[in-house]
């Protein structure tokens, strides 16, 4: 199996089902004997077309003399892996994606399909391509949803917040290849020591937040120390809410959603391995996840359980409360491809609700002084301002608490001032969108 036909059985898996497309992906690859340039393309390949579709398809029905969105999935999926190459990847020779692409229609579709990609995408060229005089008529959410391929529902949304500019920036940020945070073990190495090891230190590197998280293109030259617990995969945006909540050694962390780990296995750094984490989610897969992560990392201080955080109750109150909440993931759709098609306002609404559920019952296991940290991978106001304020008008003996200790730039500000850090994607380079807001629980 070459990368394209590895990519056509991804997107073949990906449309019906609910599991991730990473996941999907990464299994195809298990199975595939491929070479590193292989598996790289076949993952850019279905990412670039599950970002792009809705231009794609845009531009494949003013070839394709039928209904487009009539036509068997497989052969949907042949012409948009074909017309991405030919249009968004300049390291593939125009011959090779065409003739690949038939290929793969004769194998799954018989010789008359073949004729039909290969018809179809020979007319596709970037200078048959007029994407400007195809949109001049429409509305300019509507010419931008083609153009960014994205929903038209979501940037009205982000527009009317947001403003169009920032609505750009975003969609721009979220249609490329995503760079990998990294965040170093602290309990293994000061960072210092870390990026000096000639092993690493020729990847290009970013290093950012407090200097323990960098970003890099290069994934593959990081595996051994991903392996040994060196490293950690983690966009710094989800490292700015453990440093909003700032736990200490020796501290009492309940964190409500914590699988599979990731802000669990930083505070745990953050507390130099003392104290204690109860690491409660309803999933007992992930979980598992969490607990070999941490023991990679040489963490012990993480106790997993397996329970719905609206209800559970703890053996000893807690100092803190992390609720990481399940939320839409509208920050991070650069890195989850084929989320925005998956998003709607139906969905939103149940997140909302599941999210109060949450917050409510948080603050009914804090004791008074105790802090809760809320934090979303979203940026839809509903998840986090707008659910914030609600909460407070709710439990006045909550409010915004500023007092986090110090945060790097640019977050300083909004946290002395909010409580809160909002970041939008394409913002900071490299960094998802994402929200935290720190709250603290008085005396009535
Ligand atoms: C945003 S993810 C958490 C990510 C995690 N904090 C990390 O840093 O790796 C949200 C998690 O909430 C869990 N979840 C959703 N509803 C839940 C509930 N009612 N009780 C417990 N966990 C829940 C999901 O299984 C998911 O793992």
């Amino acid at each position: 199996m070459n990368a394209r036909e590895a990519a056509l059985k991804a997107l073949q898996a990906i449309e019906p089902g609910k599991e991730k497309s990473d996941r999907i992906v990464h299994a195809i690859l298990d199975r595939a004997t491929m070479n590193r340039q292989d598996r790289a393309l076949t993952t850019e390949l279905v990412n670039g077309v599950l970002r792009m579709r809705k231009k794609i398809d845009f531009i494949i029905s003013k070839f394709y003399h039928h209904r487009f969105e009539k036509a068997a999935p497989v052969l949907q999926n042949i012409l948009r892996l074909g017309v991405y190459q030919l249009l968004f990847l300049e390291k593939i020779p125009e011959w090779a994606a065409v003739s690949e692409c038939v290929d793969l229609a004769r194998k799954y579709k018989g010789e008359r399909m073949a004729k039909l990609v290969n018809g179809v995408l020979r007319k596709i060229t970037p200078d048959n391509v007029v994407m400007d005089e195809w949109l001049k008529g429409c509305e300019d959410m509507e010419r931008l949803s083609v153009q960014y391929s994205h929903p038209e529902w979501l940037i009205n949304r982000w527009n009317a917040v947001y403003g169009r500019e920032t609505t750009l920036a975003s969609m721009t940020y979220n249609n490329h290849a995503p760079l990998f945070g990294f965040r170093i073990n602290t309990l293994k190495q000061t960072p210092d020591e870390f990026l000096a090891d000639p092993a690493h230190s020729s990847f290009p590197q970013e290093r950012c937040l407090t200097g323990n998280f960098f970003l890099s293109k290069e994934f593959a030259g990081f595996e051994a120390c991903l392996k040994s617990g060196k490293l950690t995969v983690q966009n710094p945006t989800q490292g700015v809410a453990c440093l909003l909540l700032n736990p200490v050694p020796e501290s009492r962390v309940l964190d409500l959603c914590a699988a599979p780990g990731g802000k669990a296995t930083f505070m745990a750094e953050l507390m130099q391995n003392k104290g204690s984490i109860t690491a409660v989610d309803r999933s007992s897969e992930k979980l598992e996840k969490t607990r070999q992560h941490a023991v990679e990392l040489g963490i012990t201080i993480i106790k997993t359980i397996c329970a719905d955080a609206r209800s559970f109750v703890p053996e000893e109150t807690p100092q803190a409360v992390l609720l990481d909440a399940p939320c839409t993931g509208t920050g991070v759709l650069q890195k989850r491809a084929e989320l925005r098609w998956k998003l709607s306002m139906e969905m939103l609404q149940e997140l909302v609700t599941l999210q109060r559920e949450l917050l409510d019952h948080a603050a009914s296991i804090l004791p008074v002084n105790g802090i809760l940290l809320y934090a979303t991978c979203s940026i839809e106001p509903e998840e986090n301002e707008l659910q914030i304020e609600a909460f407070l008008r709710r439990h006045p003996e909550f409010s915004r608490d500023t007092s986090c200790g110090s945060l790097p730039e640019p977050f300083r500000m909004s946290a002395a001032e909010k409580g809160s850090i909002l970041t939008l994607p394409g913002e900071l380079p490299g960094f998802d969108g994402g929200f935290a807001q720190r709250l603290r629980k008085n005396a009535r």
